[in-house]
């Protein structure tokens, strides 16, 4: 009968009469032969059979036996702490899967450790790995400063570095291994490290730490190990529900030993814990066979990515020829260098499916970094001597399905910037790759690996050392650079938002961008002629509004809560007008273009336009299409080819988007200054309404006509001047209907004379031309959108000796007014006629109408952001055509 009454604990271990109580009680197995049969039996199957025999009722698992004390004097057990049947069912089946003399079921993988030292005695040594669990080296620790215990670590993947240890004179008791280490997954020859260490210190015991493979994949015994131990918190129970730890012996002493002190400590696991446990190890080789094949692709995608990767599974590993002598599996637990510590850490806080969790063993997949983790006891200075560094991530793969692991592990990699797309032509198309997943698992990691590489990671590096927060979402590549011209609306403004025809040329004066990549996982916006610059973090942005949409085109209506959303955010930086309307526009094409935060490319867009801003000629939609097709370019959706011209149906996407913005800035534009923004020329548009077609005509090969374009430089604002019309239409349709039935009139007569269809004399064509224009403009006067600084210019033009004809063109309200020059007219006049417009503040220009739509430059030159600022308005021309004039137009 065993006792457990310590009072009076023996001298040593194996003096002890209590260790006996546990050692040699009658094993459950002998009873029914279970244990000569599973003998025989293959490990899958072992470790399914569990024997249950030893209860009364025939239960076909082992019961919880929840007690602390049993009754009686002779029976084989008395007391929970000294064994308990479901314990002992526990280690009897443990210590047969172990191939060990006997197995003990403890608290916790740490409490093994614990036990096990206490085998040392002060003076002793042990010699341990230097590439450990951190709680090990804690302990390890502790027994050196308070049990004086002299501990020492090596490189125990090197036998050689062992040998100046274990002379006589340095009382080595214990050599403590990890095989693979943890987290570098280091290879100790076990067997020979056995050999070694009996042959120059008999006395002394090969001790195992084998969490990281388990029993089935390798057990240490059959190596020569003495006492082997796991975390069961890990592999062997499998689901992270139960803390417990397994100490397996290989021989009659160290069994006794072992068994005195658990006894004397109370360390054996509860009951409950020990059912938990033995549930959990009976799927043990089920669950490691899908977890390391699981992390088999994850190392080799990886590894194919370019990131060193510590797995004894990959070719590469400097011991795989060890590891596979004395293994039977690489396990599911490897880890990888980054190069960039806080790279490794936006990786690991990216993942979702992937939890940032401590330990490993588990069925699900864990993503943790040891140095903030599971070895952030170690102090770092020891951490940085035994070679383990901060950037390290480690992985233990679980059971999931392999698509969905890599698929949340290259998210998190592409969000924190650690890879970017692969553009490579030789890449597999899907239907392939996932042929190539059905028959070959591991090289369909290889393969997927191939559409993203590492980025020049000192860039990333540098962005870091000039402060910035990396935080990188995607990017782009190079700098994308558009433009797009501004427009003159000849006739038919206002009118054309309801639904009439209006007839608008493109103009030499244009808006140019440049969107450039960043590495800070912000997107901003720079328009130094609105003296704006604003940067916003990606992830901050209102994602979860931006409404679903399918197809590559734009939604025609505006998503009201996603732009006030917008609004309030664009609020915060406290920006000018001018400056807040084109943030809300660019973020609003932003979001709704890349759809989700992991699409949305960190970028910059610097913006400038030779285009006076907010004066009628369209400054607001060649800012839009210059928004719209950058954003797109950068996603891919249209595409650049080398040389001719953008494909019509990217053209009619850049123009839906850039509608859409134009929607953002004036409320309810009709269209036609995107339209001739994008496509260049002169059109005449009709905009959708109500029931009537729309449509867009090109008016080609119109005779050329002298324009003088006058910007009053009185500001206003188109979306309260349109707003204001329809009002006025509400309010008074019998004033206004008609008008805009005339202004029809007008737009008809005037595209006829332009495309040729009228014939007349040229003199006939410019007096008719002049003749419409003033009718024009006496409509728009009686739609309210005149002003005194544009009824100044209609004077000051139409005054003797000029005699000409201007009407305002555009919204109105100040901004530009258009005056037709006769090819007779004296350039002597002209010259006065300048003066005086100067002299009323305002600033004249003659122009040449017509030109190209949006333009991208099709080389992806670099750094053009600042050269674009510095060039300012007036060196915008120059600027753009010495970008050796590689443009690609609609
Ligand atoms: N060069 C530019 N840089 C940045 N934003 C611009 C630029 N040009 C136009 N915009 C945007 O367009 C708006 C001007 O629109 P609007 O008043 O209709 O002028 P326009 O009549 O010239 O189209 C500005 O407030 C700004 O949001
Ligand atoms: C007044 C309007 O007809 C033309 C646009 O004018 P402006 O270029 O913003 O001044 C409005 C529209 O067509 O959307």
């Amino acid at each position: 009968m065993s006792t457990v009454d310590g009072s009076s604990a023996p001298q040593s271990p194996a003096e002890s009469s209590l260790a006996t109580s546990i050692f040699s009680a009658k094993s459950p197995a002998d009873s029914d032969g279970h244990a000569a049969r599973a003998a025989k039996w293959r490990f899958a199957t072992q470790v399914v059979a569990v024997d249950s025999s030893d209860n009364a009722h025939g239960a076909s698992s082992v019961p919880i036996f929840q007690t602390a004390t049993f009754k009686g004097m002779d029976g084989q057990y008395d007391y929970t702490r000294s064994g308990n049947p479901t314990r002992g069912g526990l280690e009897s089946h443990l210590a047969r899967i172990y191939s060990a003399h006997q197995a003990f079921a403890l608290s916790t993988g740490m409490t093994c450790l614990d036990v096990i030292l206490r085998l040392v005695k002060p003076g002793e040594t042990v010699l341990a790995g230097d590439d450990l669990y951190g709680g090990t080296n804690r302990l390890l620790t502790y027994a050196k400063s308070h049990g004086g215990v002299d501990v020492r670590h090596a490189d125990t993947t090197d036998v050689a570095a062992l040998i100046p240890h274990l002379g006589k004179g340095n009382n080595v008791k214990m050599v403590l291994l990890e095989s693979p280490t943890n987290p570098l997954l280091k290879i100790a020859d076990i067997q020979e490290i056995s050999a070694t260490v009996k042959a120059a210190a008999p006395d002394a015991i090969i001790v195992v730490d084998n969490t990281m493979l388990s029993p089935y994949l390798q057990r240490p015994l059959e190596l020569g190990a003495d006492i082997v131990y796991d975390s069961a918190t890990k592999y062997l129970s499998g689901h992270h529900d139960v803390m417990a730890g397994i100490i397996a012996t290989g021989n009659p002493q160290a069994s006794k030993d072992i068994a005195w002190l658990i006894n004397a400590m109370g360390s054996g696991l509860a009951p409950f814990d020990s059912f938990l446990l033995l549930r959990g190890v009976k799927t043990l080789a089920l669950r490691m066979d899908k977890q390391q094949a699981n992390a088999q692709i994850v190392a080799n995608y990886l590894d194919a990515l370019g990131f060193k990767v510590h797995y004894p599974g990959l070719k590469s590993h400097p011991k795989a020829d060890i590891h596979w002598k004395q293994a039977s599996g690489a396990g599911a637990v490897l880890s990888v260098l980054t190069d960039d510590t806080q790279l490794s850490e936006r990786v690991v806080s990216a993942a979702r499916l992937w939890g940032v969790s401590v330990s490993f063993g588990a069925v699900n997949s864990l993503i943790s970094m040891p140095c903030l983790m599971s070895h952030a006891s170690i102090p770092a200075h020891i951490r940085a001597e035994r070679g383990l560094r901060e950037d390290l991530i480690r992985l233990c793969v679980g059971i999931e399905d392999p698509r969905d692991l890599l698929d949340d592990l290259e998210h998190a990699l592409i969000v924190s910037g650690a890879i970017v797309p692969n553009v490579d032509p030789s890449l597999l198309p899907s239907d392939k790759l996932a042929e190539v997943f059905r028959t070959n698992p591991g090289q369909w990691g290889i393969e997927r690996a191939r559409f993203f590489r590492r980025p020049n990671v000192e860039a990333l590096i540098d962005g870091v050392s000039r402060g910035l927060a990396l935080d990188g979402v995607k990017t782009i590549d190079s700098d994308i650079v558009v433009s797009a011209p501004g427009k003159v609306i000849l006739f038919g403004e206002h009118a054309v938002v309801h639904g009439v025809t209006a007839i608008a040329t493109s103009l030499n004066l244009r808006c140019y961008g440049v969107l450039a990549p960043r590495t800070d996982g912000k997107v901003a916006i720079t328009a130094p002629d609105l003296e704006a610059e604003h940067a916003w973090e990606i992830s901050s942005l209102p994602w979860d509004l931006v409404p679903p949409r399918e197809g590559s085109a734009a939604d025609e209506k505006l998503d009201p809560v996603l732009l006030a959303a917008l609004e309030k955010l664009v609020a915060q930086d406290k920006p000018t007008k001018t400056g807040a309307s084109a943030s809300i526009a660019f973020l609003y094409l932003f979001m709704a273009i890349a759809r989700e935060s992991t699409e949305a490319p960190a970028t910059t867009l610097t913006v400038s336009a030779n285009l006076p801003i907010g004066a009628g000629l369209g400054s607001s939609a060649a800012f839009s299409t210059c928004v719209a097709s950058a954003l797109l370019v950068a996603h891919e959706r249209v595409h650049v080819p080398d040389a001719g011209s953008i494909d019509p149906s990217h053209v009619d996407d850049v123009d839906s988007w850039a509608f859409l913005a134009e929607k953002v800035l004036h409320g309810n534009p009709s269209g036609i200054d995107n339209a001739v923004a994008v496509r260049g020329g002169a059109v005449a548009f009709t905009r959708a309404i109500e029931g009537k077609e729309g449509g867009m005509d090109s008016i080609r090969g119109f005779d050329s006509i002298r324009l003088l374009l006058t910007n009053t430089r009185v500001p206003r604002d188109t979306k309260s001047l349109v707003a204001g019309v329809a009002a006025k239409r509400a309010a008074e349709p019998h004033v206004v209907d008609p008008v805009l039935g005339q202004i029809q009139d007008i737009s008809d007569e005037a595209r006829g004379l332009l495309d040729g269809s009228t014939k007349t004399s040229r003199n006939g064509f410019v007096s008719r031309l002049e003749a419409l224009m003033r009718d024009n403009h006496g409509h728009l006067r009686t739609l309210g959108v005149s002003h005194p600084s544009l009824e100044a210019v209609v004077n000051a033009t139409a005054a003797a000796p000029f005699n000409l004809t201007t009407k305002l063109t555009g919204a109105g309200g100040g901004g530009c007014a258009v005056t037709l020059i006769p090819d007779t007219f004296d350039d002597a006049h002209l010259e006065s006629l300048l003066a005086n417009l100067r002299a009323l503040g305002a600033e004249p220009y003659l122009t040449t109408l017509g030109g190209p739509g949006l333009g991208v430059h099709t080389r992806t030159p670099s750094d053009l952001s600042s050269t674009l600022v510095a060039a300012g308005p007036a060196g915008l021309e120059s600027w753009a055509s010495g970008l050796n004039a590689q443009w690609v137009h609609s």
